[in-house]
């Protein structure tokens, strides 16, 4: 039986990569994907998916291409304040890089300025960057608090993400409920007190001004 075009076109695993990218556009790639999967990648709802997973894959990674220094360094403020300046709650979606399934969930940043203070909006900015690359949750963890220590040498920093792991719930060990936490401090939050200070103000829930 003839196979379709695309099967020869995209022989993939026989191809030599050419400088690290095989010669057959992302598109080729993925219709041959389909019909490895699927089996008829000319039906209606798939004629256009190459195009599209391109599009998602493109955005979902995007962060290989953006720099976390040059977002910090646009916003940095002289401002005399040392105590500890936490934001909380921000949500983070993710690919684990084992099986290319999202991960997801939230971030909790912390640090003690040093004479300086982060714009706040380039905190969840920062989280962006290395959330939208292929990641696992250790790493994603560490080089957010990395990034800031090095970007504005403050007292210390500390982050906490909690997520929860597709490839652990549709596939796989097949577990619903269970969620991971990882957590990255730097500098003065490897104090127990600071450490404790900062996990007690995110487990706060419904309180104060909202
Ligand atoms: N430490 C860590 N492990 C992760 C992360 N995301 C996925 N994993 C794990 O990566 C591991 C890959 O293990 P393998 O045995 O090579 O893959 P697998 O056969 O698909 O494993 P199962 O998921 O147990 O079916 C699994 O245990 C995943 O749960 C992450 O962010 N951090
Ligand atoms: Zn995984």
């Amino acid at each position: 039986m003839a196979q379709p075009a695309i099967v020869h076109k995209a022989n993939i695993p026989k191809q030599e990569p050419k400088g690290g990218i095989s010669e057959f556009s992302t598109q080729e790639i993925y219709a041959e994907l389909l019909q490895r999967f699927d089996g008829d990648p000319t039906r209606d709802g798939l004629l256009k998916t190459p195009e599209r997973v391109e599009k998602a894959m493109t955005f979902l990674t995007k962060g290989y291409q953006e720099d976390p220094t040059k977002i910090l360094r646009g916003a940095l403020f002289d401002v005399d304040y040392d105590e500890m300046v936490i934001v909380k709650d921000i949500e983070m979606f993710s690919l684990c890089e084992h099986h290319m399934l999202p991960f997801f969930g939230r971030v909790h940043v912390a640090y003690i300025p040093n004479a300086k203070v982060i714009g706040l909006s380039k905190i969840p900015r920062l989280i962006e960057v290395f959330a939208r690359r292929l990641q696992v949750q250790e790493r994603m963890t560490q080089q957010i608090a990395d990034s800031i220590q090095e970007a504005i040498h403050p007292q210390g920093v500390g982050v906490v993400v909690e997520a929860r792991h597709l490839c652990m719930m549709m596939r796989g060990v097949e577990k619903q409920n269970s969620s991971t936490v990882t957590s990255a401090m730097r500098g003065v939050f490897g104090k127990q007190s600071t450490r404790t200070e900062f996990l007690s103000l995110v487990r706060e829930r419904g309180q104060g001004a909202f």
